[in-house]
């Protein structure tokens, strides 16, 4: 009922334990607090919080757009619903070191396990599109210097994302993310790799646990979990695939409706009124309510 009473340090514990065990974890991204209770409820080690999902729902594209406050409070929102660890996007980090540091503090503060912070330029973009461009080594190695400095939970994981693979290819992307572990990452996220033996190449390169994006219509092939496992990758993440499945859904629901002047042919396909409210825990509530209310006072009746 309410919110999760696992504590973010709980959670935080968790994660590191989830990422120490051998086995990959999956974390889909949730594009809501309630999707965040079906990640769970459907048996997933984690959940993650997309930068793109957060901006899109906004209406926005993922360029930069979302502020430190919109993303800490959404994802906050995403957290406290879940007993799991969650981790979120925070993009470049929204501003120099120092506001890198801030940002920190904040998502610490806002109950979540960790975040990844990327090497790219503002204005960024998804990581999977062409043109994008990463900052220097010493500009990116200050932003996780000041992340990893800035945590007050030694286990808030600061994860660091390099996009430079796109840009300057794979010697310079396993270059680069020794460096960020050298500067305090606790995970690295290589981004956009190609095929599975480039996740290798990471692999090899640090010994710290790393991230596989397998987000769809990008420059990574959908790989299984198994297959991302016996390369050594850590965690996966669907980062978008469950905005992109319920907007496909809610699509094709208003063109019925459109169509045929009633939603009776997408009725089928919708969550029923009783698993929403399963969902939402309602039937907890109602005991909660009668507890409260049933009581008598002496003399009254
Ligand atoms: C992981 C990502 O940073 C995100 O914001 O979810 C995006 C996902 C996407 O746009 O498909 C990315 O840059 O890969
Ligand atoms: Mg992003």
């Amino acid at each position: 009922m309410l919110y999760s009473k696992t504590t973010p340090e709980e959670k935080r514990l968790r994660f590191r334990e989830l990422l120490a065990s051998g086995t990959i974890a999956q974390f889909p991204g949730a594009f809501n607090p309630l999707s965040a209770r079906l990640i769970e409820e459907k048996g997933f080690a984690g959940v993650y919080i997309s930068g793109a999902v957060l901006a899109n729902d906004l209406g926005l594209p993922d360029i930069g757009l979302t502020t430190l406050t919109e993303v800490a409070t959404r994802a906050g929102q995403i957290a406290r619903m879940t007993d799991l660890p969650s981790i979120v996007d925070a993009d470049t980090g929204f501003g120099e070191p120092m506001n890198v540091a801030r940002s920190v503090q904040e998502l610490e503060n806002a109950g979540l396990a960790g975040c990844h912070i990327e090497d790219q330029f503002n204005p960024k973009r998804c990581g999977h599109l062409d043109g994008k461009n990463v900052v220097d080594l010493d500009t990116a190695t200050k932003r996780i210097r000041a992340a990893a400095d800035a945590r007050r939970d030694p286990n808030f994981l600061i994860m660091a994302r390099t996009d430079i693979r796109a840009v300057e290819g794979l010697e310079a992307a396993t270059d680069r993310a020794r460096a960020l572990v050298e500067a305090g990452a606790d995970a690295i996220f290589p981004e956009a790799m190609k095929d599975l033996s480039e996740f290798q190449a990471i692999r090899d390169a640090v010994d710290v646990p790393i991230l596989a994006n397998m987000t769809e219509f990008g420059k990574s092939a959908l790989f299984t979990v198994d297959e991302l496992q016996n390369v050594g990758v850590n965690m996966v993440i669907y980062p978008v695939t469950l905005l992109r499945s319920a907007m496909g859904a809610a699509e094709r629901t208003l063109e019925s409706i459109r169509a045929d002047g009633t939603q009776e042919a997408q009725v089928g396909s919708m969550l029923t009124r009783a698993r929403l409210y399963d969902l939402v825990d309602y039937e907890a509530y109602n005991r909660f309510d009668t507890g409260v209310f049933n009581f008598r006072i002496p003399g009254t009746d």
